[in-house]
């Protein structure tokens, strides 16, 4: 179980500076395979991204300033670090894992600096070795043991049953006919126990193997497959895949064509994606020199859902790091809504849990500050035997609350499958495509 840590703005200046070197390797087979059963972090999509494990140095914070603390932190290990690297791409050299919370309060937020990483970016591996002072011997590369399968799965109702929520749903609708926003997203748990302490690493590989085109992560317990990438910030360029306004997939291609169609000419679901979209743009204007928006979004098909999906690019003009542009761009209306203020007052009146991590921003980031932050979406806590999953929805005008707890089921499918099945689509239902 996570403790809560004091926050630490920088670190100690009487800490050792950590000394890191990146090497290129040869290919040592998938990456999530590499990772033991202790500490694991991961950041894989289409077996390419970073895995780590072991604790160099962590970040504990929480509140309002969590994204500031880090910054400094993470300021003061890049100014001090003694760096050999062999490989310079993004993501070699010092690196940290990180998950935020949703909320200022209540929620913690963790950053990690492990021990040990591995990369892959296109034909190149490399690992990373890091100390706190010190040299290290570099670890011997080689596949872990198969991770068990959960034991005995059974689900329950999370904070808030189905009807309920509904009813929660319903409320903001109201809210919204009555002119208090434009549209807030709701979201809702469920809580999962198994008969032993959880494995992580079999949901891992069982997400990543079913949904190829999402982020797998696991960060401190925070772990899941996120179809969304809040920014990506790399050598100057950064892109943003903002997505809101979903419909479920059946199963059967053909009705799915139609159902894609349907929902591009969706009113309801335009509104919703395009306050998702303006949020999202508007946060990153300010740091960029040239911005493409595109008018139109397009439909990305997962195996459980589509959704409107619009991908930003812009150049970036300032200094501002990924957990920079993260911190600016959270939470972005694809998660709270609009206005931003008035809907996160919504949430945390009407919502009836706390978040945590969850729709938080999770990736990584590098010293020279490139680096990847997802939004923690179709994700999970994991504690042990239990695991609490996440789904939510974007609530706007004309939106009905039955067909918000349908969607919000189908979000909870990609977590459910990997604890329950062997992780890949259940029968009938569609792959990626
Ligand atoms: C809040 C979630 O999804 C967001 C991202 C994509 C589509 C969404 C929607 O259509 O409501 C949500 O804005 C979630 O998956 O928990």
């Amino acid at each position: 179980m996570r403790q809560s840590g004091t926050p630490s703005a920088a670190p100690a200046p009487e800490a050792a500076p950590l000394v890191v070197r990146t090497v290129e390797i040869d290919d040592p087979g998938p990456l999530l395979a590499l990772l033991p059963d202790s500490g694991p972090n991961a950041w894989v999509r289409r077996g390419e991204g970073l895995v780590g494990w072991g604790v160099a140095a962590e970040l504990r914070t929480a509140g309002p300033d969590r994204f500031a603390e880090a910054r400094d932190w993470w300021a003061g290990h890049a100014g001090t670090a003694v760096v050999r690297d062999e490989v310079h791409e993004p993501g070699t050299g010092l690196v940290c894992f990180g998950s935020f919370a949703f909320a200022d309060e209540p929620g913690d937020s963790v950053v990690v600096v492990p021990e040990v990483v591995v990369g892959r970016r296109g034909e190149r591996t490399w690992l990373t070795t890091v100390t706190a002072g010190g040299i290290s011997t570099p670890p011997l590369l080689e596949a872990a043991g198969e991770p068990p399968a959960p034991v005995d799965v059974t689900f329950a109702d999370g904070a808030v049953g189905g009807a309920a929520w509904e009813g929660v749903v319903a409320e903001a609708v109201r809210r919204i006919a009555a002119g208090e926003l434009e549209k807030v997203v709701l979201a809702r748990d469920l809580l999962a126990t198994a008969a032993e302490d959880i494995d992580v690493r079999w949901p891992l590989r069982m997400l990543s193997e079913g949904y190829p085109t999402c982020w797998t992560f696991h960060v401190d317990g925070l772990f899941g497959a996120t179809p969304e990438m809040l920014v990506r910030r790399e050598r100057g360029l950064i892109t943003s895949r903002v997505l809101a306004g979903t419909i479920r997939r059946t199963g059967d291609d053909a009705r799915d064509l139609g159902l894609a169609a349907a929902l591009a000419r969706s009113s309801k679901d335009l509104e919703e994606h395009e306050y998702a979209v303006r949020s999202v743009a508007d946060a990153l204007a300010p740091h960029c020199t040239s911005m493409n928006v595109p008018e139109a979004p397009f439909v990305l098909h997962l195996p459980n859902v589509m959704h409107l999906a619009t991908d930003v690019a812009g150049v970036v003009h300032d200094t501002a790091t990924a957990l920079d542009l993260a911190a600016a761009l959270h939470p972005s209306a694809a998660v709270g809504g609009t206005p931003t203020d008035r809907a996160l007052a919504l949430i945390s009146e009407i919502e009836g849990m706390a978040r945590g991590r969850y729709a938080g921003p999770v990736g990584w980031m590098d010293a020279t500050g490139d680096g990847e932050w997802g939004i923690a979406l179709r994700s999970a806590e994991l504690d042990g035997p239990r695991v609490r999953l996440f789904a939510g929805c974007g609530i706007v005008a004309s939106s009905d609350p039955q067909a918000e707890l349908a969607e919000a089921q189908a979000k909870f499918v990609p977590v459910r499958d990997a604890l329950t099945t062997d992780g890949r689509p259940a029968e009938g239902r569609p792959t990626e495509g």
